[in-house]
């Protein structure tokens, strides 16, 4: 029977007890790993159903809203107590979500995010709307945590087993917006970063994020950070690089990455095009890893070089890159880790017993 209460309603407030990096980062890697498998490949394994997500501009020039729409079968969510089922049974989530890139937001006053979003959950029985849950922190988080995964799998796996949680690193962050702030505290938090360099187009906003995460408690002391007057400066000698900004321009170029390469690159924002912020001369010399093929082929026309390989793959076949390689992971963002975040969430926020729409 229909519940006369729904749909329930999520606010960013709620949603924000409940996101945390086990749950995002496992809801992220779920997602990644099912779309390898496209619908019907094997019985009884996840799967995703991500038809190519549409893009309606509006007035202006950077104002954009997209629909997502997903179906995520057979994954399994296991981090008992944070969201996910603890008895490890495998679930599926029907889901679609709204977003806004409204790129000028941050200069209104007062300031808005450029980045709008809300998810919707469907019945699996009837195809109901049962939720609608705020979006905006849960598109950073699940952004961040694909970074986090890419960096692991496509970094420091390169190095053995146990390199994410014993190799030192030196991070650029370029851009530091709101997808920049949480990369540079999500780094420092799950990577052991000793050197963190950041650039920001705007110089004052970046010695605003050095400010807060010195002050940050527990903040990793080891971490020593530099704010850089160009994005050349912050990427010479970096080893992972991750570039979040509306820029039509490229802002990493070869000549400024290590000579010896080892490099990996978390390319993440979305100017007129998604690769406008790594120059040609490095996609010509990297390995170029996305989430999804087929998002790929419909919104990265045009792209320099050939894809290697979905990233869902090498966390599943263990295909790492060489040593010495440069890696890109060209992150697009899926409908399918909106899914998945959302359905642990949820079910974090209905393990604790809470209440919707409050
Ligand atoms: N891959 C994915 O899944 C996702 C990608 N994104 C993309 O990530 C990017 C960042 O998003 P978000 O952090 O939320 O946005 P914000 O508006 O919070 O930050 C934008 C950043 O880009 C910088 N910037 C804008 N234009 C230029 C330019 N021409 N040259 C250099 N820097 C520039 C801004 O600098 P300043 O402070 O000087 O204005 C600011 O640091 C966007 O492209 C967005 O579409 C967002 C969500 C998911
Ligand atoms: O995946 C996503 O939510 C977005 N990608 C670019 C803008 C928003």
């Amino acid at each position: 029977m229909s519940n006369p209460l729904a749909p329930f309603y999520y606010s960013e407030e709620t949603v924000r007890r409940f996101l945390n990096w086990p749950l995002v980062i496992e809801a992220v890697e779920s997602a990644l790993r099912a779309v390898v498998a496209m619908s019907g490949s094997t019985p009884n394994e996840p799967f995703v159903n991500q038809p190519v997500r549409s893009f309606t501009s509006s007035r202006e020039p950077g104002q954009v809203l997209l629909t997502m729409p997903a179906f995520v079968g057979n994954y399994k969510l296991t981090s008992a107590g944070s969201g996910g089922d603890a008895a490890n049974i495998p679930r599926s989530t029907l889901a679609c979500k709204l977003v806004t890139s409204f790129s000028s937001n941050p200069q209104r006053e007062p300031p808005l995010p450029s980045i709008n979003a809300n998810i919707l959950l469907f019945s699996l029985e009837t195809g109901e709307l049962t939720t609608i849950m705020a979006g905006t922190d849960i598109t950073t988080w699940r952004t961040v945590a694909a970074s986090l995964v890419a960096t692991k799998h496509l970094y420091f796996r390169r190095f053995g087993p146990r390199a994410e949680r014993e190799r030192e690193i030196t991070v650029a962050i370029i851009g530091c917006g709101v997808q920049g702030q949480m990369h540079a505290s999500a780094f420092c938090s799950q990577f052991k970063v000793k050197q963190l360099n950041l650039y920001n187009r705007t110089i004052a906003k970046a010695q605003r994020l050095s400010e807060q995460l010195q002050q940050t408690p527990g903040f990793a002391s080891q971490t020593k950070i530099t704010v850089c007057n160009s994005p050349g400066e912050a990427v010479q000698g970096s080893d992972v690089i991750c570039v979040a900004t509306y820029s039509k321009e490229p802002l990493v170029y070869a000549a400024d990455l290590r000579p010896a390469g080892c490099v990996h690159i978390n390319a993440v924002g979305a100017g007129e095009t998604h690769y406008s912020e790594v120059a040609d001369n490095v996609y010509g010399l990297a390995q170029i890893y996305v989430d999804s093929n087929a998002n790929a082929q419909s919104e990265l026309i045009g792209l320099a070089a050939p894809i290697t390989a979905e990233l869902g793959s090498v966390i599943k076949h263990g295909t790492y890159p060489a040593e010495s390689a440069v890696t890109i992971f060209q992150s697009m963002g899926m409908a399918s880790e909106d899914a998945c975040v959302a359905q642990a969430v949820q079910d974090a926020i209905l393990s604790s017993g809470r209440l919707p729409n409050v």
